[in-house]
């Protein structure tokens, strides 16, 4: 494959766990491990790899709505760049091709349960491999992206998947409607992931049964994921009680079927018949809210 000599600009889609199951915990480091379910929406960031002679490293420049959060960290720790590094170095690639300027536009809300930092950190991994040229297969990419954080290697394809092992251990999921809308709301207060899981109180879950066949509509699949749970929403209500007003103004919507909380949270999410149901009703929510509607992100290739 021959390298990119323009830039290359990849989408990073909110994660969703439609369920989180913890089963237990691994002897090592104490990691949790889980059954998840695990789509992407439509509600995305942007990260745009632009070759830049005259440097030796790449460096990040983040814009956008979201971009004000991540302001106050120092930019080496971004995943984005610690993606950038983390290729770079596998695949010895050093200047003048590392020199790239990683453009970030955030829309994603940070710390949110959406996974917004796992997103960026994948979309890196995608267009700095087309921008070199390397080619990689999948499964290659996703050896890089475990080194970078949990949720990361299922962001690699952005397309519905269940979630292992820590989060490494990806299978297909089963069919998804082909119908299917999704509410995000978060109360715009951020939650750390380790303080949820260190909060998480009682015993550990069995894994899923689902499906085979999987899903013809979104009622099927909501009928199915209410059997199910995310173990961490009363650890997070109980660090962050406005989870549960915003679960309430969720299953309040006209059209919702399910309303859950995403990952660690705070964000929650509302299951409706389609991506038009579900634009609308984010409409009906309060406006100091972050929200949105719309349907399943479709990954091109
Ligand atoms: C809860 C989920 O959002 C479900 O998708 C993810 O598993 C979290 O993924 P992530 O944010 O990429 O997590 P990481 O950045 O790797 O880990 C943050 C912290 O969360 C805890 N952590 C994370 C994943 C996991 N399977 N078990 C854990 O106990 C650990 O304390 C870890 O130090
Ligand atoms: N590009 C980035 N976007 C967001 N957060 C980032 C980024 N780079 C580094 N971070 C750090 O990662 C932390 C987690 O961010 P993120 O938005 O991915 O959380 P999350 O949505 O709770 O993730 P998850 O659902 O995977 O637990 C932030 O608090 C921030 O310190």
């Amino acid at each position: 494959m021959n390298p990119v000599a323009a830039a290359v600009g990849e989408a990073a889609p909110a994660k969703v766990n439609l369920y989180l199951h913890v089963l237990g915990r691994r002897g090592e480091d104490g990691y949790h491990l889980l059954d998840s379910l695990v789509v992407f929406a439509g509600a995305t960031d942007q990260v745009e790899a632009v070759p830049a002679a005259g440097r030796i490293a790449p460096s990040l420049e983040v814009e956008g709505p979201e971009a004000g959060a991540l302001s106050v960290e120092d930019p080496a720790r971004n995943l984005v760049l610690r993606a950038a590094r983390a290729l770079a170095q596998e695949a010895r690639i050093g200047a003048p091709a590392a020199a790239v300027t990683l453009r970030l536009t955030k829309r994603l809300p940070v710390a949110s349960g959406i996974g917004g930092g796992s997103a960026d950190a994948a979309a890196t991994l995608r267009a700095l491999d087309r921008l070199w040229g390397l080619g990689w297969p999948r499964a290659r990419l996703e050896g890089v992206a475990r080194r970078l954080g949990a949720d990361v290697p299922a962001c690699i394809a952005a397309r519905p998947v269940r979630m292992g092992g820590v989060g490494e251990v990806l299978a297909p999921s089963p069919r998804m409607p082909a119908r299917l809308g999704l509410v995000l709301a978060n109360p715009r207060l951020p939650l750390a992931t380790p303080a949820v899981f260190g909060a998480r109180a009682g015993g550990f879950s069995a894994p899923a049964t689902l499906p085979e066949a999987g899903w013809r509509d979104a009622v099927g699949l909501a009928r199915d994921l209410a059997t199910l749970r995310n173990d961490l929403e009363p650890a997070a209500i109980g660090l962050c009680p406005p989870v549960a007003e915003v679960l309430a103004a969720l299953r309040a919507l006209p059209g919702c079927l399910l309303a859950r909380m995403s990952g660690s949270g705070a964000t929650c999410f509302a299951l409706m018949a389609d991506a038009a149901a579900a634009a609308a009703a984010a409409e009906r929510l309060p406006r100091a809210w972050w929200r949105w509607g719309g349907g399943l992100y479709a990954a091109t290739a």
